[in-house]
């Protein structure tokens, strides 16, 4: 999904976009990266693997400069070398380095734009390049030495003409300071804070979720909005533009079923109450299904449907308990690449507590089930364990359609329900009886949490795809690049331009 920071203080901001990246891992594990500015050079570190693999200590102190910026990497398109690592750089105009979450679908019309008419290289398969390329001519065309506010508001109104798809970003300038920008639909988030620096001076922040605020003393000013920019100055000055013609808030429903912490806060709605929700929505359905439901014990399956399941077992006046005990070390696997250590991972992460299990019937609740990696080889795990009965509820409709906008799922054929009626599903995941919150309940939940919000991307779920031209073609051009099989991982050491430090 990939996570995004920039900072704008006082002093040196590395220590901090290190920390709010930290905040961030959830978002992406693939790789790291930072870049800093200072006396009109950029100092940067990027590489593969978590946060804390790719910076050491005197690392982090090396990167000077008073604004900077991060991100963390789950790729939905190239490999996932360090080649591809952001943020990314351009040398002209200024100098610009850009981070993005989200996905580009018109990336290899405007990569073939960039060639032969604004005659700029890509030297990567990297939609997040493009953007950057894009954003940098649109730059350069105003053709300033020194550009203000209204120029960089501009670019990024040209960004929006030809940019499709789903794109959060944030840049930075050499001397001038970092700039935020989210697609005119909002599909991915993006926040801004502030907080009272040394002298008095303001500090700005940017970032993907607000978690990484709170954890630096930031307070929420809000989130960008669908097609707005926000510029802060290398000297603290901040300011913001609606740069898109016609905008629209669709923010996409599956950062409310996993991708976001729960005390994240995105666009007004907390992610915490909403999974609450979910789980008391899911139990009116298990009580419409089966009113004389026998159910012993909900148990969640860690961590993200912890949540969810505590209000569902509330609502259903059933016991809760943690069946299943997670290594802490083990990240997130439906982030992984690769089926095979998405599978070994999660017999790795989770393990049973017997007690929880013998002779009762259980219900395990899960946040979504995508390809059923997780749930097959649990459920089975509570067999063992000695469950009588199994039951299995998701707190999100069945996930049947690819998605484009920045979650890597490309191929219909990878997702268990695609295709497949939900008794069908039942009998592959081994289930006594399962149960799928309705997309109706799931959309409600998150509305609810702000009224103002009037749709959500929810492709996955309805094969609805508001933005961009997605047809049937374009569904099966990125099956075949990027579905299961298809090997992505080029050799850095040979592909590489990441100037790495
Ligand atoms: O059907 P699947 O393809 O297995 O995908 C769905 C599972 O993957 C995610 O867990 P993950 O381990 O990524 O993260 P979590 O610890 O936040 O739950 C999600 O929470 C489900 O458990
Ligand atoms: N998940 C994302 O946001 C991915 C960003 C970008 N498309 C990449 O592949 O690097
Ligand atoms: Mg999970």
């Amino acid at each position: 999904m990939c996570g995004l920071v920039g900072i704008v203080g006082a002093t040196d901001v590395a220590a901090d976009v290190y920390d709010a990246l930290t905040m961030l891992q959830h978002r992406g594990q693939d790789a790291a990266g930072i870049m800093t500015c200072i006396d009109g050079k950029f100092q940067q570190r990027k590489g593969e693997g978590l946060v804390r693999d790719v910076f050491s200590g005197p690392q982090i102190a090396g990167l000077l400069g008073n604004f900077g910026i991060g991100h963390v990497r789950y790729p939905t398109q190239g490999s996932s070398g360090t080649a591809l690592a952001q943020p990314f750089y351009v040398n002209s105009p200024y100098g610009i380095a850009l981070a993005h979450n989200g996905n580009l679908t018109n990336a290899s019309q405007l990569a073939s734009e960039l060639f032969r008419s604004d005659l700029r290289h890509l030297n990567t398969d990297s939609d997040s390049e493009v953007l950057l390329n894009v954003f940098a001519h649109e730059l350069q065309r105003r053709g300033k030495l020194v550009p203000e506010a209204a120029d960089i508001f501009a670019a990024v109104s040209a960004v929006h003409r030809r940019c499709e798809g789903a794109y959060a970003a944030v840049a930075m300038l050499t001397d001038l300071g970092v700039v935020a920008f989210r697609d005119p639909n909002g599909i991915r988030p993006l926040v801004l804070g502030v907080r009272e620096g040394p002298r008095q001076r303001k500090e700005y922040m940017v970032a993907s979720e607000s978690v990484a605020l709170d954890v630096l003393g930031f307070e929420l000013l809000g989130d960008i909005q669908p097609g707005e920019a926000v510029y802060i100055t290398a000297a603290g000055e901040m300011r913001r533009h609606q740069c898109a013609e016609s905008h629209r808030l669709l923010p996409c429903i599956f950062e409310h079923v996993y991708f976001a912490r729960p005390d994240s806060m995105m666009d007004g709605v907390s992610v915490y109450k909403t999974r609450m929700r979910q789980g008391e929505r899911l139990a009116q359905k298990v009580m419409r299904e089966r009113p004389d439901q026998d159910i012993d014990v909900v148990i969640p399956i860690p961590d993200t449907s912890r949540v969810a399941g505590q209000s569902l077992a509330y609502h259903l006046g059933v016991k809760f308990r943690e069946g299943f005990m997670k290594n802490r070390y083990i990240g997130r696997t439906f982030i992984m690449p690769g089926q095979n250590t998405r599978k070994k991972s999660v017999r790795q992460k989770l393990n049973p507590v017997p007690l929880e299990f013998e002779g009762k019937t259980v219900m395990l609740i899960d946040d979504s089930i995508v390809r059923g990696t997780t749930c097959r080889q649990i459920i089975q795990m509570a067999r063992d364990s000695g469950a009588s009965k199994v039951y299995f509820a998701s707190a999100a409709p069945p996930v049947r359609y690819p998605n484009v906008y920045g979650i890597d799922m490309p191929a219909a054929n990878e997702l268990i329900a695609h295709n497949r009626t939900v008794d069908e599903i039942c009998e592959l995941i081994g289930a006594d009886w399962l149960v799928y919150q309705d997309i109706e309940d799931l959309l409600a939940c998150s509305q609810e949490g702000n009224e103002s919000i009037s749709g959500f991307e929810s492709s996955v779920f309805d094969g609805i795809y508001q933005a961009g031209n997605i047809d049937a073609d374009y569904l099966t051009t990125i099956e075949a690049a990027r579905g299961e099989g298809v090997s992505r991982n080029q050799d850095a050491a040979v592909v590489g331009l990441h100037n790495d430090a």
